[in-house]
């Protein structure tokens, strides 16, 4: 599973999608490990949809590695409201970034997948053998069979044109740079926000979606970007790998802590008209441990330096 690295501090890396969440994370990291060319656009400047803008910047920028870190993102209710846009814009933007990297002879790529991929039943925690075992969660299928594409693309090219493209499925992410918008966020961003708001307005309620019951797993998305690092450096295998922290909880137990974290003290309502998802998706993270990477941030820590951040960003939070 080690790769000859080609990856070095002079490399020319283009990460797709570095305004995101996780793309942000992974250029700060990069940036301070000493890569002096990074290449990145916003999706004003290049929507990835467009095949031929895509290929034009690729072959400009000519990258020897890519990081494919730009999808179209949200929690359940985004996921389940416009699945059509799940499907279509994650099939197109990850398309054309490999079918750009390939036409530029990229050796190096690193596709992001996400933990919904599995089957909603799969055995826990989920090994990586999972994937195509049973049905997937309704709430997210679309977005799913979109990175199962992605995965299927990495395989595709690596067995068709020998490129040592590799792909990893992260967990649920949170932390800096998050999207806290009401209703079409994760989770955490989602009520990190409804608490700060109830604590502001001196409200004593807040109401958190569906039966508090589904367990999730959380990695802060600064140990995401050093997993991307670590699996560029030393992972070059058709098969996807996993990223989490191997542990989960309620999403109730999880609630409270975000709660804590604001410095919230009112009632906690569950709603369940709203829908739970997956009842669990803990990933086993085995595979990526025995290479020697495991995650360093606590949720606790995790979480205060998120709200740190979003008290910093109150003014320019995104507004979809
Ligand atoms: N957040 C999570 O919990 C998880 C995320 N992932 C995966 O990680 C990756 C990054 O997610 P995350 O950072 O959270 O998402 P964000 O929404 O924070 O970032 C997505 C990025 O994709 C870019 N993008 C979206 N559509 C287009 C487009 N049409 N053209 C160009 N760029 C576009 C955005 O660009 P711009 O900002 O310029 O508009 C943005 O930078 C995704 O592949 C996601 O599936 C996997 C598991 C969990
Ligand atoms: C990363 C992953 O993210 C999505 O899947 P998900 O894990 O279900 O993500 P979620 O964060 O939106 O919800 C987690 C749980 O939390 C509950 N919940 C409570 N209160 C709020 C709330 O206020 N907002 C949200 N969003 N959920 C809430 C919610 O009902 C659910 O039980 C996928 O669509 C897919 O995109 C994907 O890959």
């Amino acid at each position: 599973m080690q790769s000859s690295n080609t990856l070095n501090r002079d490399s020319r890396v283009y990460i797709a999608g570095h305004r995101g969440m996780v793309g942000s994370a992974i250029w700060r990291l990069l940036e301070s490990e000493g890569f002096s060319n990074l290449f990145g656009a916003s999706s004003r400047e290049l929507d990835l949809r467009n095949r031929d803008a895509v290929f034009d910047y690729v072959q400009k920028v000519r990258p020897d590695v890519v990081i494919d870190a730009a999808a179209r993102v949200g929690g359940i209710h985004a996921n389940s409201t416009y699945p059509a846009s799940f499907l279509s814009d994650n099939l197109q933007i990850q398309v054309n970034v490999m079918d750009a990297a390939n036409a530029a002879e990229v050796d190096r790529l690193l596709f992001l997948g996400s933990s919904c991929i599995y089957p909603k039943f799969a055995e826990q925690p989920i090994k990586e053998s999972s994937l195509l075992t049973g049905e997937l969660e309704p709430t997210n299928d679309a977005y799913a069979i979109a990175k199962i594409a992605g995965i299927m693309q990495v395989q595709a090219v690596r067995r068709q044109y020998g490129r040592r493209w590799i792909s990893a499925m992260p967990t649920n992410l949170y932390g800096p740079g998050d999207n806290f918008h009401p209703e079409n966020s994760h989770v955490l961003p989602a009520l990190m926000r409804r608490f700060h708001e109830a604590k502001s307005n001196d409200s004593d309620e807040v109401v958190i979606w569906g039966s508090g019951t589904p367990l999730r797993e959380f990695l802060y998305v600064d140990d995401l970007a050093r997993a991307s690092l670590f699996l560029l450096e030393n992972y070059d295998s058709p098969e996807t790998i996993n990223v989490g922290v191997g542990k989960d909880a309620p999403i109730r137990e999880i609630a409270e802590r975000v709660a804590a974290t604001v410095g919230y003290t009112g009632a906690l309502t569950q709603d369940p008209s709203k829908p739970d998802g997956t009842p669990r998706k803990l990933l086993d993270v085995s595979r990526l441990n025995d290479l020697g990477w495991s995650a360093g941030t606590s949720l606790d820590d995790g979480l205060r330096a998120t709200y740190a951040w979003y008290l910093d960003n109150l003014d320019s939070l995104r507004t979809t």
